[in-house]
């Protein structure tokens, strides 16, 4: 299989948040989703996003998978401001270059079609081709080509998930807490494969409170009520500065 794309340049974050939040106007007052978020999200790493129900983890990722727009500070999106990316553009970035896996698996499939074509479907829709056997290969899912995906247990669909991103060939995953509704045994399954994901060089972002997945991350971001914690965590890329960098044009 070929390689997917890479950044232009590996040497700037893929994401840059300086002063990021997102508050959401509810009927009973503004909650806030993240506060004053400034953090750098690296390429080719696997970044854990991480932290108790409601601490802004699934808000901060609808941030980088450009669906969840700022109320107030920056993100750049591979040095380009992402206020600066028209709707088209945009449709582009999430085609080509982002690839996302929800929380639950069957929300990442279309039932209706066999593994196979999922696969291929997945392809088609970044203008891309495959060989599914070779994806499944890959996935620990030989033998399944023809498979429907009802008889795919929850562990077996999640990695077929990630599957359909490498199908596609996105260089950057955004997963929503990818383990937390399969077993044990499942969760280490589609754990290896986020980790080979990051081997080849993908730049993945993850949301999750499973230790074991949180244990493989680096760097861990831990969020609380919304805000970056800084200090325990292991490698945080909170940035203390803000230096002024010029954009340039998105692929
Ligand atoms: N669409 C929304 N409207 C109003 N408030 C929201 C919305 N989405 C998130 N929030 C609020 O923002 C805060 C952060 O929520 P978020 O879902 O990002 O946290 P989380 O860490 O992903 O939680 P969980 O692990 O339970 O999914 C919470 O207080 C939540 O109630």
């Amino acid at each position: 299989m070929s390689e997917p794309p890479r950044p232009a340049a590996a040497d700037r974050p893929a994401f840059r948040l300086r002063s990021a939040g997102v508050d959401y106007v509810t009927p009973t007052g503004t909650a806030t989703g993240i506060r004053d978020v400034t953090i750098d999200i690296p390429h080719a790493a696997m970044t854990v996003l991480a932290g108790p129900s409601g601490s802004g983890k699934s808000t901060l990722l609808r941030v980088l998978g450009l669906v969840e727009p700022l109320t107030a500070g920056s993100v750049e999106f591979d040095g380009t401001d992402v206020d600066r990316i028209d709707a088209r553009m945009r449709r582009t970035l999430l085609r080509r270059r982002l690839g996302l896996v929800f929380q639950n698996p069957v929300d990442n499939l279309l039932p209706a079609l066999s593994v196979g074509e999922n696969l291929r479907a997945a392809a088609e829709s970044a203008g891309q081709d495959c060989v599914p056997e070779e994806i499944l290969a890959e996935l620990g899912l030989d033998g399944t080509t023809s498979w429907r995906i009802g008889v795919l247990s929850g562990g077996q669909q999640q990695r077929l998930a990630f599957g359909c991103v490498l199908a596609r060939r996105t260089d950057i995953v955004l997963a929503d807490e990818p383990t937390s509704q399969l077993d044990k045994a499942s969760a280490e399954s589609v754990i290896a494969v986020v980790r080979d994901l990051e081997r080849r060089g993908l730049t993945v972002v993850v949301t999750s409170h499973d230790p074991a997945l949180i244990a493989v991350g680096s760097p861990v971001v831990r969020l609380h009520d919304g805000v970056v914690e800084t200090g325990a965590q292991t490698t945080v890329a909170a940035v203390e500065t803000v230096e002024e960098v010029p954009s340039d044009d998105t692929r």
